[in-house]
């Protein structure tokens, strides 16, 4: 059943209280219900995804943030990092979360990325040969929206194909795309050809997967998980309701026991509870979760104190070790009039791609519009001070190239036709904070991602823009690209590189690990390798907040992944 106020609840009481039904909460409250002697409920603070067209057409998805109805409209500190900049941070608030806003990009990182994770929290269930299983149950590999062949672009072997989220690649050609497909061929050393870059070896360039179904629908977990679970007379989701605190009734093994739900529509309406007789599962984000744990009264107890807040369990990580990727869209004039800006100048066009994707779920609007991406390292010479990739196998920085003008911190100019090569520092040294601003639920928290604070990111960052240059140096460009925009342009020297990347940088919205997994055994961290948190009964946290390190990758295919462990790991505990 879907509520839509608290006071529509028929009971109080659930087995399981999933916390947000973000991209990893629905996998959990649908794996659980699959249980029929299980009763889930489900809160969200958002409204629900069905009919907003914007969420089903790839190509629009990026409108719906910063700042809209579906999003929570954080900002950061200023960035030191970043000469002092404040950058919006919007995070999902939808049913669906993150997964129904995103740009759907579907990236699993590296097998030295899951690899560090099983050593790093001793347990090898998070290896990559123990959770790519967990990947192929998430996905289905389905047909491109164009039908085409897809033969070397792809390896079908490596994928889910019975899973819930459909995956396909792009399915609407640009003219970018052989320029390059060619540059492989012709710097083969620096830019291999990757046929499949979720095969565990990321390295290279590859055709983009992406949460899209071959019906041209964006591809998440509301539409993919909670809705075909919907109808289970076990699930029930309350939608528009923030879950304002977790309180605790009982400590009979001598820890906290939290066991009880706080909720409100808002901060002057009714506040209600709702206990889990199983388990509390905070799904909330990698933002929202440590800052529910700290109103409850989990982290570090001083500041709690400070803040007037009675703390209950000392776990100092809890909101530390934020990691995000920092993200530079680097720009050139190109010589050409068919790329993504000549859509939103001509308003004949856009309605006919809207007219041809409301008819079949083809054309330009059923793509979300980077149809390659270059994962690399640095070679031998040119390695940063400190490398924070996981291995050899993981990436170092990524180069995303789209048709068009891409920036989230910059309008599109009204004249001129442009390339981006944006480029990402993957495996950051960087690390940030969420801590609170106030005991006020409803108070935004303080987001500080702390990027590019840490000069290694920032020499990756430097040596990354140089690598996409390189990457235009091959024939294949000649006679397209016509020069950088003055902000690049004027970037020559290393210094003035610098100052460009520290005024141009931004994110790309992926900010993982401020609850972070450690082993069993140690202080550090906030959760246990089974996603218990530490020093209390009665709480798992299953999100974007558990990873230890930020994975070299966009992250949602992790996240997926995670959940769906999760869920079996869940389900054995109370089988
Ligand atoms: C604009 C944008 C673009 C992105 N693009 C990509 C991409 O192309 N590819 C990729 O892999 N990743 C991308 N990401 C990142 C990816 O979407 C996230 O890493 C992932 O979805 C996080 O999942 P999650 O389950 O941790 O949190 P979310 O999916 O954000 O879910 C958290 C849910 O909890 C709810 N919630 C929070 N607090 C409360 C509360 N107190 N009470 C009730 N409900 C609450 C939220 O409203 C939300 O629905 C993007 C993210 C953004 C924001």
């Amino acid at each position: 059943e879907l509520y839509t106020d608290p006071s529509q609840l028929t009971k109080s009481e659930y087995d399981f209280v999933v916390v947000g039904a973000g991209t990893a909460g629905n996998v959990i409250a649908t794996r659980l219900t699959e249980e029929s002697s299980f009763s889930v409920l489900v809160v969200e603070a958002g409204i629900s995804n069905v009919g907003i067209l914007a969420a089903e057409i790839p190509f629009l998805g990026q409108t719906l943030s910063p700042d809209t109805s579906v999003t929570w409209n954080f900002t950061t500190t200023p960035q030191a990092g970043l000469d002092g900049r404040v950058l919006q941070y919007p995070r999902g608030r939808v049913l669906g979360g993150s997964s129904t806003i995103n740009f759907e990009i579907w990236t699993r990182a590296s097998e030295d990325d899951w690899n560090r994770y099983a050593d790093a929290t001793g347990d090898n269930g998070w290896s990559w040969s123990e959770i790519l299983p967990y990947m192929k149950k998430s996905e289905s590999l389905v047909a491109p929206t164009d039908h085409h062949n897809t033969t070397g672009e792809v390896n079908p072997s490596v994928h889910g194909t019975s899973g819930p989220i459909q995956i396909s690649l792009p399915g609407f050609p640009s003219e970018i795309d052989e320029r390059i497909i060619n540059t492989t061929q012709e710097l083969p050393s620096q830019f291999p050809y990757n046929e499949d870059m979720n095969s565990g070896v990321p390295l290279g360039v590859g055709w983009t997967q992406c949460s899209v179904g071959t019906d041209g629908h964006r591809s998440s977990s509301a539409t993919a998980y909670l809705e075909p679970a919907l109808t289970r007379s076990n699930l029930d989701v309350l939608i528009m309701t923030t879950v304002t605190k977790l309180t605790t009734s009982s400590n009979i093994t001598g820890v906290p026991h939290f066991d009880t739900i706080e909720i409100a529509q808002s901060p002057s309406s009714d506040r209600f509870q709702v206990t889990a007789t199983k388990e509390i599962i905070l799904s909330a984000g990698a933002v929202n979760t440590p800052q529910l744990l700290l109103l409850s009264g989990i982290g570090n107890s001083t500041a709690l104190s400070a803040l007037g807040i009675t703390p209950l369990v000392e776990l100092p990580d809890v909101g530390q070790h934020l990691a995000d990727h920092p993200f530079l869209g680097n720009h050139w004039f190109v010589n050409s009039t068919d790329t993504l800006e000549s859509i939103a100048r001509n308003a004949t066009l856009e309605g006919e791609d809207l007219t041809q994707w409301e008819a079949n779920g083809t054309g330009q609007f059923s793509d979300p519009g980077a149809n390659q991406i270059v994962y690399s390292r640095l070679s031998g010479n040119e390695q940063p001070a400190v490398d924070a990739s996981a291995g050899p196998l993981a990436a170092q920085f990524e180069i995303l190239p789209v048709n068009g003008f891409v920036s989230f911190i910059e309008a599109t100019p009204n004249t001129g036709n442009f390339l981006t090569l944006a480029t990402a520092v993957v495996s950051p040294v960087s690390r940030g904070s969420i801590t609170l601003a106030s005991n006020d639920p409803f108070a935004d928290p303080i987001i500080d991602p702390g990027l590019l604070s840490d000069p290694t990111d920032v020499d990756v960052m430097v040596q990354a823009v140089k690598a996409s240059k390189e990457f235009l140096t091959a024939s294949a460009w000649k006679g397209f690209v016509l020069s950088p925009t003055a902000d690049l342009a004027g970037a020559t020297t290393d210094a003035a590189l610098e100052a460009y990347v520290r005024n141009s940088t931004s994110t790309v919205f992926h900010p993982v690990g401020s609850a972070r997994m450690t082993s069993g055994g140690s202080t550090d961290g906030v959760v246990t390798p089974s996603l218990l948190v530490k020093n209390v009964t009665g709480l798992r946290i299953v999100d974007a907040s558990i990873f230890p390190f930020i994975p070299a990758s966009h992250p949602q295919a992790c996240v997926y992944a995670v959940a769906e462990r999760a869920a079996d790991l869940i389900k054995a505990a109370w089988a």
